[in-house]
């Protein structure tokens, strides 16, 4: 019986899980498949590492060697950054091999070139693992969703930030002790500023764009603000008035353009996202026949990432087109010029005795947060007069939590 051979680059969190879960699957592989898949070589930077593989595999820093291999059907790439991975993977292309990448950094930036070097060369690329760890959100969109409409789509989508969220309100963890938990969980990118500071669910956003909407936003005008700011006094606050801090991505199509951003933002018990906590991701996605789906899941981590690999292996090894439904319809939302539009949000440092007969105060959380409703513009003409320190949109609806809450939190 022939054999599916795969290389492996990288070894690390990603890499040692999908190496461990082709073993551990071996039987499920092989019956879905009809053939025996075998890892024949492992590329790696760091010789001096001790590793727990077997001596059959090749192990090398060298990828020339792995390319000179006699067979090689797929590559699943797991290392990090640009550079060397695209000159990587497109040699393995050009070699004839899937490929398969969790590098959400590389594949936004560069995921149309593989796209085209792929159907030229008759090879399948899968990507589910660059999108919410092991949550099967790209397959969902791909094929589930080919004649709804989209609306929007919002999703937590970086893992490590809601952990550090998370283990900050719920065990009054520090943010650096958070992170340095989440890293050494394998959660955290090489470089945590990726994480802390949203390029990561940035470049997923990306990603998700295009498959739900068959195009991207311009980057330059996507709004991305990561969770450092995010004080355990502000989480204290929020959670007084019932509400928690999630770090959310969302993306929606108007007439003329798509509007995406990445920021944390407020949500209350009613909202989908308020109970993904952990390193849990959630996507949801609002559509014209169906109305929302909400998919949530482990949004890193070695086997959830594992997992969304080895689905892509069958996924490729069934040769689908790389580009297969990648456009789905959209919907068109005539949605009020942003900016216009009232919203809830939690303010900090605006004075209780502020009066603008725009802004409406709707609880007071301590002397120096309220929850009030305003536009954008007034919000950031409040910002930029210095007036108020900081604010957080309320996504969704504002409900004080109990009766208890109630006498604490002034309702106006
Ligand atoms: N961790 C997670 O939960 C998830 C990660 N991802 C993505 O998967 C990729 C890998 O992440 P992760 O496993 O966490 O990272 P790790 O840092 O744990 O592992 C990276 C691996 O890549 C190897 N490597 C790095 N640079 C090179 C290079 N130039 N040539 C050869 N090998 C190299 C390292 O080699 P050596 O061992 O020798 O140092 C290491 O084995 C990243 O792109 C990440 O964004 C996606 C989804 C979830
Ligand atoms: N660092 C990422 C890993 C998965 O994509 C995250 O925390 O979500």
């Amino acid at each position: 019986m022939s054999v599916i051979k795969v290389a492996i680059l990288g070894f690390g969190t990603v890499g040692e899980g999908v190496y461990k879960t082709i073993q551990s699957h071996a039987e499920e592989l092989e019956r879905v498949l009809g053939r025996k898949v075998e890892v024949a070589a492992i590329l790696i930077k760091n010789k001096q590492k001790k590793r727990n593989i077997n001596e059959d595999v090749l192990i090398t820093s060298d990828f020339n060697e792995i390319l000179s291999l006699p067979q090689l059907d797929v590559v699943v790439e797991a290392i990090v950054g640009k550079e060397p991975t695209l000159t990587l993977l497109k040699q393995a292309i050009q070699r004839g091999s899937h490929i398969i990448t969790a590098n959400k950094e590389m594949f936004a930036h560069h995921g149309n070139e593989l796209f085209e070097l792929a159907e030229r060369h008759k090879v399948s690329i899968g990507f589910e693992a660059t999108v919410a760890g092991g949550i099967p959100v790209i397959q969902t969109l791909r094929q589930l969703l080919n004649v709804n409409r989209v609306h929007t789509v919002q999703g937590i989508l970086n893992g490590t930030s809601n952990f550090i969220l998370t283990e900050m309100r719920e065990k009054k963890q520090s943010f650096a002790d958070a992170l340095s938990l989440a890293q050494k969980k394998g959660y955290a990118e090489v470089d945590p500023t990726n994480d802390v500071e949203g390029f990561d669910a940035f470049y997923k956003t990306m990603i998700l764009s295009r498959i739900a909407f068959g195009e991207e936003p311009n980057w330059q005008d996507v709004e991305r603000v990561g969770i450092s700011s995010i004080t355990s006094e502000l989480i204290e606050t929020a959670e007084k008035l019932g509400l928690r801090f999630k770090h959310i991505a969302s993306i929606n199509k108007t007439c003329s353009h798509i509007n995406a951003a990445v920021k944390p933002v407020l949500v209350g018990k009613s909202h989908p996202f308020y109970s993904v906590e952990g390193v849990e991701n959630a996507v949801n996605v609002h559509s014209d026949i169906v109305g929302r789906i909400t998919l949530q899941g482990p949004g890193a981590g070695m086997f959830p990432t594992a997992s969304a690999v080895i689905e892509d292996l069958v996924y490729v090894c069934q040769n689908q087109p790389s580009n297969k439904n990648f456009t789905i319809t959209t919907a068109e939302n005539n949605e009020v010029k942003k900016g216009n539009k009232i919203e809830l949000w939690l303010i900090q440092g605006l004075s209780k005795n502020y009066h603008h007969p725009l802004i409406t105060w709707v609880a007071q959380a301590t002397d120096e947060a309220a929850v009030i409703q305003a536009t954008r513009e007034e919000i950031e003409e409040l910002l930029i007069q210095q007036k108020a320190t900081c604010c957080f949109p309320i996504l969704g609806e504002y409900e004080p939590e109990s009766k208890n809450q109630e006498e604490t939190v002034a309702i106006l």
